[in-house]
């Protein structure tokens, strides 16, 4: 059994869902089919997921956005009507959205995510009449039957274990499953989102819970490659790369994958293959246990901006024991998540995503840092990119560094800080956000520049 994952760009017209069914067809081991919400028809459009954030945040606010209901309203009235199904259908579909996006509103957070969730609900349930419509045996299962239990923290919601079994029992299904991505429900039976390019996980969940062969993951690509494409045109596809790789490169900035979905599928030991709806038989990208790294150290360049740093400096930081501990439990306190710590002698860097921190909140955390660790300085610096070099066979190759910095010296750009991850597949440099695309296309043309 294979379950197989389609993106947004996959749904967003009727011709992307007529491939879709196409590919279903093809083969009869795609028995669970995890859908997203109708993503970008073109560069510039918006996904239907951020015309529901649109949504919810102006009804929270007014108590009515007639517009962008109705906008979403035609979004898929318009592809329901293409696929030729008929008005009682659009019929249900256009009262069940109206009826999930005027919901009571009981706590703000839980309207958001069951206002978000209506996308993948509805676009499940649009694929399965779609399918039902050309006579193939397809049902629409909703999370909350089938067991998909998470956490209830609102917009990042984590799987509880005992999802695994309920979702077992999904294997023995007769009939092709399709289940929405990106939701599920807390114990109390509230819907509960996952972050952002959450169907990813979803289906990662349902591959580990029913033990498939594959996790087939749909995209518009046909490969991962081996940098962002918007910033380096055509770079080389990757045919294989491992599961470390992938969730360092995904967590560093490849947004083709979400890097939350990588972990339920390594333990259940489900190989994962990206592909491409357009292209379906293109063999795509495999994501296994290990793989031959010895003509390949780097696999990857990814990068991604927003972060900031907290610099704290105080002479003999070294030898007082607890420092670290007290400086964390400050971040802890105000709430807030760190990404890497860099130190040194008598100093100590906490990167930290820009977003966290409102004026108010830096504040605190400066004057806390100074009155509570008695601190020489601290300064806080935004505006800050970090970029992530990965690849199995870095610890086994001498002069990978000194090849990035000097690729980087060449172009101009000036490294912040620098830091060799733990687990030895990826080596991280912190920049000024300005430089990102000079150092990628830099790095990118040092390592693969020749290939
Ligand atoms: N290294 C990479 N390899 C492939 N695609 C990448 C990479 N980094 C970023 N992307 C972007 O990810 C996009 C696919 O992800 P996404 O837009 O979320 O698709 P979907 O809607 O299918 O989930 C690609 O179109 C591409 O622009
Ligand atoms: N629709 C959700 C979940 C998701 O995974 O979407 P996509 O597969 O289009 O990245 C989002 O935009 O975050």
């Amino acid at each position: 059994m294979k379950v197989a994952k389609f993106g947004g760009t996959s749904l967003a017209t009727a011709e992307q869902i007529r491939k879709v069914y196409d590919i279903i067809r093809s083969d009869p081991a795609r028995k669970i089919i995890v859908v997203s919400a109708p993503g970008k028809r073109f560069d510039g459009d918006i996904k239907v997921t951020d015309m529901l954030i649109a949504y919810a945040e102006k009804y929270l606010t007014f108590g009515s956005a007639e517009q962008e209901l109705n906008s979403i309203l035609a979004r898929y009235i318009e592809i329901a009507q293409e696929l030729a199904l008929s008005d009682e259908v659009i019929n249900n579909l256009t009262k069940g959205i109206i009826d999930h996006l005027t919901s009571s509103i009981t706590d703000r957070n839980a309207f958001m995510d069951t206002v978000k969730a209506t996308g993948e609900k509805f676009s499940a349930k649009l694929v399965a009449y779609y399918l039902q419509s050309r006579e193939f045996d397809a049902i629409y299962v909703d999370p909350n039957d089938a067991g998909l239990v998470v956490s209830n923290k609102f917009g990042n919601a984590y799987v509880l274990e005992e999802s695994y079994q309920n979702l077992n029992k999904l294997k023995n299904t007769s009939k092709v499953i399709i289940f929405p991505g990106f939701f599920g429900y807390s114990t109390d039976g509230t819907i509960v989102t996952f972050p952002r390019g959450g169907s990813d996980i979803t289906g990662a969940i349902l591959a580990a819970a029913v033990n498939a062969e594959y996790y087939e993951n749909f995209t518009d690509v046909d490969s991962v490659f081996a940098v962002n494409p918007q910033i380096v045109p055509n770079p080389q596809g990757i045919n294989e790369l491992t599961y470390r790789e992938m969730r360092e490169l995904a967590y560093a900035g490849f947004t083709v994958l979400n890097d939350e979905a990588l972990m339920p599928a390594y333990r259940a030991n489900v190989p994962v293959n990206v592909k491409n709806t357009n292209n379906p038989s293109a063999p795509g990208t495999r994501i296994v246990i290990s793989r031959d790294a010895t003509d390949r150290p780097i696999i990857g360049i990814a990068s991604d901006s927003g972060f900031c740093s907290i610099y704290v400096s105080k002479y003999l930081m070294n030898r007082e024991i607890g420092f670290g501990r007290k400086l964390l439990e400050i971040l802890e306190d105000e709430g807030l998540s760190y990404e890497h710590i860099p130190s040194g002698i008598d100093n100590i860097s906490v990167i930290l995503r820009g977003n966290q921190l409102n004026p108010e909140i830096e504040k605190r955390v400066i004057n806390r840092i100074k009155e509570q660790l008695n601190v020489e300085d601290v300064v806080i610096e935004r505006n800050l990119a970090l970029i992530m070099i990965v690849g199995e066979g870095m610890r086994s190759t001498v002069g990978i560094a000194s090849r990035a910095t000097e690729a980087l010296a060449k172009a101009s750009v000036n490294i912040e800080m620098i830091n060799q991850g733990s687990s030895k597949v990826s080596m991280m440099f912190g920049i000024k956000a300005i430089d990102e695309e000079k150092a990628i296309k830099a790095l990118y043309f040092e390592f693969f520049g020749n290939d």
